[in-house]
């Protein structure tokens, strides 16, 4: 049956975090200047002109192929690895344009980190998993590793599921478990972004409402983009909601007032599910 707007009006919202209230302007972490994107000759991307604040979720939602996961991959240049993809306009992370040629691009994705749909775990031990980013960065010191591995898999909500197990296969765990070891394998590095494409599309309704507590918890401390197909997904875990149609931004605003009230006439039909 088709979402109506009305059916998420009547969902339990929760509070941004640190009791801040919803309209208060937030600190923008992540801006999108007029960026249009291109796979060799076919434009994904149209004039995305967004701003991202810090240390609350965005989700963006629209129809399938609309340039969701595109614009989510441009945030730590993760398209660089498609060949033939070029970009114009400008992404900021703190005002400064990441695609400038003096930014290190490992550097980057350390600071803005992704977990996938699809859970991605290295055919390594759990304790491995985890620690893989810091010794890709040089770290050797047995006791900080370990110190890190905890620290992440504690924010991760997975510590107590798998402190007596660290040497065991990543293959072995569940698939709602895998998926918050890729979380914690994302925050070894002490990322400042998360972003996450359809970190839950995978998982069973337990699995998923672990994921959804978990990014809860995380925006705390961290700026989370979130792409998902789920708009009651969307309408639970996130603060600002950016509406995609065709390689456009259609609107972007909280996340109430684009499921109850939105301005466009795009955005209300799919919300009520006429398209898509
Ligand atoms: N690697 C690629 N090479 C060429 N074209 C691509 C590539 N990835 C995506 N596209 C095209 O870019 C457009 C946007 O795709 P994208 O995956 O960003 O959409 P989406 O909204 O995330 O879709 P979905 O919800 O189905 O994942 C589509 O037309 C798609 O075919």
């Amino acid at each position: 049956m088709a979402n109506t707007a009305s059916s998420f009006s009547g969902l339990v919202k929760r509070p941004l975090g640190n009791g801040e209230a919803l309209k208060e302007p937030r600190k923008p972490k992540i801006e999108s200047r007029s960026l249009c994107f291109y796979y060799g000759d076919a434009q994904a991307l149209h004039d995305i002109s967004m701003v991202i604040p810090e240390r609350a979720v965005t989700a963006l939602i629209g129809p399938s192929g609309c340039g969701k996961s595109t614009f989510l991959r441009t945030l730590n240049r993760m398209n660089d690895i498609i060949e033939g993809t070029r970009h114009t306009g400008e992404i900021l992370l703190d005002g400064q344009d990441i695609y400038d040629s003096d930014v290190d691009v490992v550097a980057l994705r350390k600071q803005v980190g992704m977990v996938f749909q699809k859970s991605t775990p290295f055919p390594k031990s759990i304790f491995d998993n985890v620690a893989y980013g810091p010794r890709v960065a040089g770290l050797k010191d047995k006791e900080k590793l370990a110190s890190i591995v905890e620290s992440s898999l504690k924010r991760a909500a997975l510590w107590k599921e798998v402190q007596t197990r660290m040497h065991e296969s990543a293959m072995a765990l569940s698939g709602g478990q895998q998926q918050r070891l890729c979380i914690a394998r994302a925050l070894a590095t002490d990322p400042q972004v998360l972003l996450m494409d359809e970190p839950a599309s995978a998982l069973d309704p337990a699995s998923t409402a672990r994921i959804e507590d978990l990014i809860f918890e995380l925006k705390e401390n961290y700026t989370i983009v979130i792409v998902t197909h789920n708009m009651q997904q969307a309408a639970r875990v996130s603060d600002f909601t950016a509406f995609f149609l065709k390689g456009s931004l259609i609107e972007i605003g909280d996340t109430e007032q684009i499921f109850t009230n939105p301005r466009e006439k795009q955005t209300q039909d799919y919300i009520t599910g006429r398209f898509g």
